[in-house]
């Protein structure tokens, strides 16, 4: 797997249940998801960017499978995941979840080995790798036996995605995998995201609403409004010198000029453009823009 995704105008209607529209909700209300189409480039970091209910957990998780599309197609390297086993898919793709999604009975280790181990690798290649990823995630080795409940949260997150990354998958979905850690340790966690993206190269479709986040890691940006609508795609320079319309730039916050005059100088100045109309950054540029 390369790792190219391929969202083919999928829609998604989740059922709404009969006590509920008993009760008055609208069984005629919007999809949560309206024909999407995007593909993801093979080895970039792509976030969803969208307010709450916009469809961004909704699209990552139709990558693999834990939501089926009501109508279209995900391709996977051109490959329609729907003739794909789940369970097979799901242990091919890494994911990691807002709080780390571990298993709190098992010690770190063994979260950590679990995928690997259920794909047939032997306990002790995969406790060598496991080791191995702890270090470049900066886990103190002594932390491998401790059980999830004695983690602090940047530990657990850190956890986390050394556990998506144990089977080595080459897409990873990250799912507001920071929402839950405070800000200076969240900044640490993105750098080290942006870090690995270029050492490893892997394909992340990162979820998030925050644009300071979507700013720090994206290759590429996609602002959904709701209903999984696409207001706008592009590098965050793009974006934030021409937003496509008052809905992105009031999304962005750019309707207050000082934190536009911010944002739009610190991704210049560290991507190097130099001009609002310069070509895409670098994607290490991109891990710039700060609160
Ligand atoms: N299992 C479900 N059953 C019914 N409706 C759902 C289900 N999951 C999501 N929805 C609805 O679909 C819409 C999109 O939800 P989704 O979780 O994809 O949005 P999101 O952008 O990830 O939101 P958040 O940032 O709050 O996680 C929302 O209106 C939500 O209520």
């Amino acid at each position: 797997m390369s790792g190219e995704i391929e969202f083919d105008s999928v829609t998604k209607h989740y059922p709404v249940p009969r006590r509920a529209r008993r009760q008055g909700a609208d069984a005629s209300a919007g999809p949560a998801v309206n024909a999407f189409s995007a593909t993801i480039a093979q080895g970039t970091t792509t976030v969803l960017l969208g307010s709450s209910g916009s469809g961004k957990t909704t699209l990552m998780r139709m990558v693999n499978r834990m939501v089926e599309p009501t109508s279209g197609r995900v391709l996977i390297d051109g490959e329609d995941v729907a003739g794909r086993d789940p369970v097979v898919l799901r242990r091919s793709i890494g994911y990691v979840m807002q709080n780390g999604g571990l298993l709190p009975h098992r010690r770190v280790i063994d979260n950590i080995t679990l995928v690997p181990r259920l794909n047939g690798t032997s306990r002790a290649d995969a406790a060598h790798r496991a080791r191995e990823l702890m270090g470049i995630l900066g886990l103190d080795l002594a932390l491998a036996e401790r059980y999830p409940h004695e983690l602090s949260g940047g530990q657990a997150q850190r956890v986390g995605v050394a556990r998506a990354l144990a089977a080595d998958p080459a897409i990873l979905l990250m799912d507001e995998p920071f929402g839950a850690v405070d800000p200076l340790v969240r900044r640490e966690l993105q750098a080290e995201t942006a870090r690995l993206q270029r050492e490893l190269g892997k394909t992340i479709l990162f979820v998030t609403h925050d644009v300071d986040e979507a700013l720090a890691l994206g290759d590429e940006i996609i602002v959904l409004r709701e209903g999984g609508r696409i207001a706008q795609r592009g590098t965050g320079p793009q974006i934030l010198h021409h937003p496509a319309d008052a809905f992105v730039e009031r999304f962005l916050g750019l309707d207050d000029h000082i934190r536009a005059s911010r944002l739009r100088e610190t991704v210049i100045r560290d991507s190097g453009a130099g001009s609002p109309s310069s070509p895409a950054p670098a994607p290490e540029a991109a891990e710039v823009a700060r609160p």
